[in-house]
């Protein structure tokens, strides 16, 4: 099998192994590479970690013969699937394994699916308009931009592509398909460039860029995925195992701060010594809010300029009910909950927490 062409630079590969190292050293360590792609990140752990067993995930059937070509050498240690990552579950469910220790998603495009024209994700290279990362199910982006309602097409150019002049395209797009049907890459690009004014054209690179970006996202439902997989990620995790995102765009990096902060932070009162049980955070973040690229990492990978980077590891839940048990535990009296007006819980010491929440 060939080499695709292009820059398949596994992004930031070390600060990744770095990060998810502790999880991958922990005894029987399953790590799920929830976007293998080419498999580059995927390869580094099974060379790096001989006792790490791999499960890979990618809903495009030719990253994934690229990547079983490419693993081959580790025999039994990888399973790889073709599945939507939010299929997490099921696949775990059918292959036995309980819970995972280390996890990656490198979101987006891969280099394989830029640089085969026919799959028409460029909007430099003419091809048919398709942008389905799994070509065996869904709408294409040629029934989304021949079929859509104006209405439709409006919301998906705003939402997807933050495209504020996303009526004039859909105005433009209209009035071309009553003419004659959409099918090309380079027929979209074109009537992108031409509704945009002359003047917005010279800033922000390729006009057309928004536009492809928001087709991408509705044909392949990229957000609903991420919404539903990253919860499940974290869910599937082992104490102490680990997961790192790396997303490309703001409204994937979005998704994955909500998800990780509501899960690193206290439910319970504040100023006590240790969480209440059920009300501690389950996840401790491993990144101070997005880790942005280096210049030297950007310098070797062009695809890793618009990368952000988060990184977060399950806390051990039994470890902090033991700290909570050896702070107000048997024989020892309990702490008791009050409010401050407007503020959180409160503990007193020697009152009874039970039968007392928060409003
Ligand atoms: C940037 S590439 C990953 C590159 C990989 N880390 C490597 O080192 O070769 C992203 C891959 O994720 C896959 N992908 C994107 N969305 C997916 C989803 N919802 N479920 C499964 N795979 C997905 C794409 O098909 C693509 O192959």
């Amino acid at each position: 099998m060939g080499e695709p062409r292009g820059t398949h630079v596994p992004v930031l590969l070390e600060r990744c192994l770095e990060l998810l190292d502790p999880a991958l050293t922990l005894p029987g360590a399953v790590h799920v590479d929830f976007t293998l792609g080419l498999g580059g990140h995927a390869e580094a752990v099974l060379e790096r970690y001989p006792d790490a067993v791999l499960i890979g995930l990618d809903r495009d059937t030719e990253a994934l013969a690229h990547a079983r070509h490419r693993l081959i050498r580790f025999g039994d240690r990888t399973h790889l699937v073709h599945a939507v990552y939010d299929e997490l579950p099921r696949v775990l469910e059918e292959l036995g394994i309980p819970a995972i220790h280390s996890g990656l998603f490198d979101l987006g495009v891969s280099s394989l699916q830029l640089d085969e024209a026919d799959r028409g994700f460029a909007y430099a290279q003419d091809a048919p308009l398709d942008m389905r990362m799994d070509q065996s199910r869904g709408v294409t982006a040629e029934e989304v931009v021949n079929t859509y309602e104006p209405g439709d097409l409006v919301r998906v150019l705003r939402q997807y592509g933050e495209e504020k002049f996303a009526p004039r395209i859909v105005s433009s797009i209209v009035r071309e398909r009553a003419k004659a049907r959409i099918t090309s890459t380079a027929r979209l690009a074109e009537l992108v460039k031409d509704a945009i004014p002359a003047a917005a054209r010279r800033t922000g690179g390729n006009p057309a860029k928004r536009t492809f970006q928001a087709l991408r996202i509705e044909v392949n439902r990229e957000l609903e995925a991420l919404e539903a997989a990253v919860p499940a990620a974290l869910d599937a995790l082992a104490p102490h195992g680990r997961l790192v995102v790396m997303s490309y765009q703001s409204l994937e990096d979005r998704i994955v701060k909500r998800e990780l902060a509501a899960r690193s932070r206290s439910t319970g009162p504040v100023d006590l010594p240790v969480e209440l049980p059920g009300t501690g955070p389950s996840l401790r973040l491993l990144t101070r809010g997005s880790e942005p690229p280096s210049e030297a990492e950007v310098a070797a990978n062009p695809r890793a300029a618009s990368v952000k980077l988060r990184a977060v590891e399950r806390i051990d839940e039994q470890e902090q009910a033991s700290k909570f048990e050896k702070a107000f535990g048997a024989g020892r009296e309990r702490p008791r909950m009050s409010t401050t007006r407007g503020g959180r819980g409160r503990i007193r010491p020697g009152a009874n927490v039970e039968g007392e929440g928060r409003a």
